[in-house]
Parts: structure tokens; C-alpha cells; sequence
């Protein structure tokens, strides 16, 4: 179904009790030689959710999707894409599927709508065919006043949004992201995931992986969290939060290199604490009463903030490290 006719907020496609999952894996594992980037995991993500996987730099995120994606045969395991087998039905599978790169992969020295319309021709669509798919794609992507401009000095926000609308060309029922808002600004990441809550409502099912907790926050129906190629944890954001941590968290910074000594002085006041390099994480349900209780024990730290607790914290508390170490 043409995006301009999914337009809308409800979703279109409802799940039925014997479809089957757009992504089943069972035991999934690759290994580069002797390394395993991808360690027996299980995956499986319904129609019409958006699914993330969640992890830092090296934690398999990639080596999976690019095993999603049929460009990359399982070491071990079994994967099911679209009820298909990767190994035996690739370019059935693909012609169903969208890809977004981790980079970008444009042709520079074409115009915008240029690259909607060679990809479009790569799918065997006539010109017809793909003149009106570039029109609706090109407006998706709020990309219509720029169809004629090469795409070389675009922003990057813009690049990303037209690899997404050039990802779609296909309509495809299963879209994959890796990353797709690494590197971009604030303000573009904002227009990026607007644009993919709209996918998300028209009926697309979504799979995108990020090192960024917010967008996993924001984006993300379910989520697996990944480190050292293991699934961690699985759930809905709000499900991770509140299983790992607390409901807020109270940050502290003193006037220290050192913050692990006061750690100490700070015993009974909270769930749980952590020592990070530059202050010190209070996991407690009322950040206020927290806060008033450390001044009780006459620390006098330089900041204070009371906050919701995040995936960050779920991560941290999961792996003892942060996302972005
Ligand atoms: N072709 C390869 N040959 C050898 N090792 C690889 C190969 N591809 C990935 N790896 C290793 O596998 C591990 C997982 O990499 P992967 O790219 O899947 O992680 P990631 O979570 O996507 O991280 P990033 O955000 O950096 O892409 C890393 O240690 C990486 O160096």
C-alpha cells in the first residue's frame, strides 16, 4: 500500500494469532573466526511493532542486522524472516524488506530525486511507476523543495531522510535501521523520529539499532538490550525501568576527581549507588527527599539534580558500564 494512502493514526495492520513472526531467531550466532560478535540470541519481533536493539559500540548490533537483512549467513541457529529462511528464499525476503545503512550509501553527484528513481528502477518498477512513488516518497521525507539539488551538500538530516524515503521505495513490509540517527543533530534526529512514527503508524514494522537510550525511549515498542554479543535484557522501555532501576535518580557532582569516598558517607540513603568518574547516581524512588537527606549528613555537593530514571541507568545497572563508554 502506497504510503499516501496510510496516512492516518491508526494502524492498518492488526496481527493475526498464526502469522508469522517478522523476525524469528533461535540460537542465532555469528562468529568471525575465533570471535563471537553474536552469541545464541533469541529474537522475535511481531508485526506492525517497532523492535531496537540497544548496546554499545561492538555489542553485535550490526552482525545481527546485517543477518536480518540477508547479507550476512548465520554461523549458527535458525532465523526466519517473513516466515522465509534467509538461506534458501534471499531475494524473496528482500523484495519485502527496506534497508537503511549505518552510512549512507547516495549517490552524491545525482539529485535528490535522481537516487529515488534509479533505486526505484532496480526494483523493476516502470517510469511511471516510479515517478509517482518519488512524488509520494520525496514528500514523506520533506524532501520536495530539494528534488533537483544535488545531494552532496545536503545536511546529514536530510541524507538520512532521503535514504530512508529511497529504503521505501519497494514498500516494503519490514524496514531496517542501523543507527539511523548517528551523527545527526538534535533538531534532525527530532524530524528523523517524527518521520518514522509515521512509518511506524502507517503499518511498517520497524527494526533499528542504536547506542542512543533516548531514542530507543522513544522509538521503541519492545527492545533487547545487547552487550558482548548477549542479550541482557528484553522488554518495553517502561517494562526495562522499571524491572532495573528505580523511579528516579539523584545525581550528584563534588568538588572532587575522586567521587568514590563519598559514595561511603552516603550509605542507607538510597536503593543503590554508583560511582561514575565525574559523580556520583542515587537510585531512589523520591529524588527530593534524597536530596534533602544528603544535605542532612552536611554534604555540601555542587549540583544537584533529581531525574526519571532512563535505559541508561538499566544499562548501567545490567553491565556496570554506561552506553557511551
Ligand atoms: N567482518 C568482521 N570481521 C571480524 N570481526 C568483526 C566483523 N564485523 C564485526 N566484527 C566484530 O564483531 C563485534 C560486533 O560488531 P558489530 O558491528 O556487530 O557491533 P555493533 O553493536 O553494531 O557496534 P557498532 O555500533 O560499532 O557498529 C565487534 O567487536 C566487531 O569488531
Amino acid at each position: 500500500m502506497p504510503l499516501s494512502d496510510r496516512r492516518g493514526s491508526v494502524r492498518f495492520v492488526a496481527e493475526h494469532p498464526g502469522d508469522p513472526p517478522m523476525v524469528g531467531a533461535h540460537r542465532l550466532t555469528k562468529r568471525f573466526g575465533e570471535f563471537t560478535a553474536v552469541d545464541a540470541i533469541d529474537v522475535e519481533v511481531r508485526r506492525g511493532e517497532a523492535f531496537g536493539f540497544l548496546g554499545p559500540n561492538g555489542a553485535g548490533k550490526s552482525s545481527t542486522m546485517r543477518m536480518i537483512g540477508c547479507v550476512s549467513p548465520p554461523t549458527e541457529g535458525s532465523l526466519r524472516i517473513l516466515g522465509l529462511d534467509p538461506a534458501t528464499d534471499g531475494p524473496a525476503i528482500r523484495a519485502r524488506l527496506g534497508v537503511v545503512p549505518q552510512r549512507d550509501t547516495l549517490d552524491e553527484e545525482l539529485t535528490v530525486r535522481e537516487n529515488i528513481l534509479v533505486y526505484g528502477r532496480y526494483f523493476g518498477l516502470s517510469r511511471a511507476q516510479v515517478n509517482a512513488k518519488a512524488d509520494e516518497l520525496l514528500e514523506f521525507a520533506q524532501l520536495g523543495e530539494r528534488a533537483g539539488s544535488v545531494v552532496e551538500p545536503l545536511s546529514g538530516g536530510m541524507k538520512r531522510r532521503l535514504t530512508i524515503a529511497r529504503s521505501l521505495v519497494n514498500d516494503p513490509e519490514l524496514l531496517l535501521l542501523d543507527e539511523p540517527t548517528t551523527g545527526l543533530d538534535p533538531q534532525a534526529r527530532h524530524v528523523l523520529w517524527d518521520r518514522l512514527f509515521r512509518l511506524k503508524r502507517s503499518g511498517v514494522t520497524l527494526v533499528l539499532t542504536t547506542h542512543y537510550m533516548d531514542e530507543a525511549e522513544q522509538l521503541c515498542d519492545r527492545l533487547v538490550v545487547m552487550d558482548g554479543g548477549r542479550i541482557v535484557a528484553e522488554g518495553s522501555p517502561r517494562e526495562l525501568i522499571a524491572l532495573h532501576s528505580t523511579r528516579e535518580v539523584l545525581e550528584l557532582r563534588f568538588a572532587a576527581d575522586d567521587h568514590a569516598p563519598y559514595a561511603a558517607k552516603l550509605t542507607g540513603l538510597a536503593d543503590r549507588v554508583e560511582v561514575l568518574p565525574d559523580r556520583l547516581l542515587l537510585y531512589t524512588d523520591d529524588g527530593d527527599a534524597t536530596a534533602a537527606a544528603v544535605h542532612g549528613r552536611g554534604l555540601a555537593p555542587l549540583s544537584v539534580l533529581a531525574r526519571r530514571s532512563t535505559l541508561e541507568d538499566v544499562f548501567l545497572h545490567l553491565t556496570g558500564r554506561t552506553l557511551v563508554d
